[in-house]
């Protein structure tokens, strides 16, 4: 079994950089807009200068994509820095609403067939019984997402959900995942005893959401390829936790560390 071919880059920029990424998208939504740095300026309270160096920032960080003219420059919001806007959105919602969940879309597929390998390796399966409290069927439900759903995906990130740590095999490292509790429909039947996994490393694209249950989710909701499924996302915590232990999540898997403020 090859090693990952993509890892989530962790393309965060700074507070300030953000703010002026949602000033963009107000100002002319996602497409490409018209931006002057002095008028970004002054809805920032900061100089031309300033705002010209956060579009800098936003740019390098592959947040917006510049075309810079003499009267100005056109903006345009990347996927990745909607991303960006969604993940704060998501942190927002989790204040302010009691019951956070999102809803995504999609239809069954078939996969690699490396599922099977990965959750059945010793050093997730323990983890597994551990923290999510049951032994998964080998392998991962695959479900490939709606374009809607790929962009939504991103507010997962502000959804409690329960890590699965790295650890070293014989020869090789394994890498971490996140396990989102989730709800599975599909017509008038649902699961309620499903996780979304997450790997840091993983072979698919974000268009990929795999579902892990302790049955086989094709038997159990009688699922065949290209059957549509809404997979509803809700806070979870572990098994094993003392009070109901989780952690923030994050949809791209990228390391969000201790949840714990000293
Ligand atoms: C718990 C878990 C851990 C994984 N860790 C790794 C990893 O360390 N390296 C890697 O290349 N892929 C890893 N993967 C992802 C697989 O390469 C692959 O993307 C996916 O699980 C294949 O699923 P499929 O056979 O259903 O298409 C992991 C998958 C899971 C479920
Ligand atoms: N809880 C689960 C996990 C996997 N599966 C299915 O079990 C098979 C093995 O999973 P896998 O991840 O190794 O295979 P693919 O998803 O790559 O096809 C696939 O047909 C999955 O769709 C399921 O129905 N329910
Ligand atoms: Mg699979």
């Amino acid at each position: 079994m090859s090693d990952a071919t993509a890892t989530n880059a962790d393309t965060d920029v700074d507070p300030a950089a953000l703010a002026a990424l949602k000033h963009v998208g107000l100002v002319g939504g996602l497409s490409e807009t018209k931006v002057s740095c002095a008028a970004l300026g002054d809805r920032l309270d900061a100089s031309t200068q300033t705002a010209s160096r956060r579009l800098q920032t936003l740019e390098s960080a592959g947040y917006v994509e510049r075309d810079v003219v003499s009267d100005g420059q056109w903006v345009r919001v990347t996927d990745a820095g909607e991303a960006a806007l969604r993940a704060e959105y998501a942190d927002y919602r989790r204040l302010f609403e009691s019951d956070v969940e999102i809803s995504l879309r999609g239809s069954v597929t078939g996969g690699m067939g490396e599922g099977r390998h990965y959750i059945t390796l010793p050093g997730y399966a323990e983890q597994f019984r551990e923290r999510l409290g049951y032994d998964p069927f080998p392998g991962t439900l695959n479900v490939d997402l709606t374009e809607e759903s790929v962009r939504r995906r991103s507010e997962m990130a502000g959804i409690d959900a329960v890590p699965i740590d790295a650890w070293e095999g014989e020869d090789r490292t394994y890498g971490a995942a996140t396990c989102y509790g989730v709800t599975l429909v599909a017509g008038d039947e649902r699961y309620e005893e499903v996780h979304a996994i997450v790997p840091d490393r993983t072979h698919h694209d974000d268009d990929q959401l795999e579902l892990i249950a302790p049955d086989r989710l094709r038997d159990a909701l009688d699922l065949d390829d290209d059957d549509q499924v809404e997979v509803r996302v809700e806070p979870t915590s572990r098994a094993d936790g003392p009070d109901g232990e989780a952690r923030e999540g994050d949809a791209d898997g990228n390391d969000v560390g201790e949840t714990e403020v000293a």
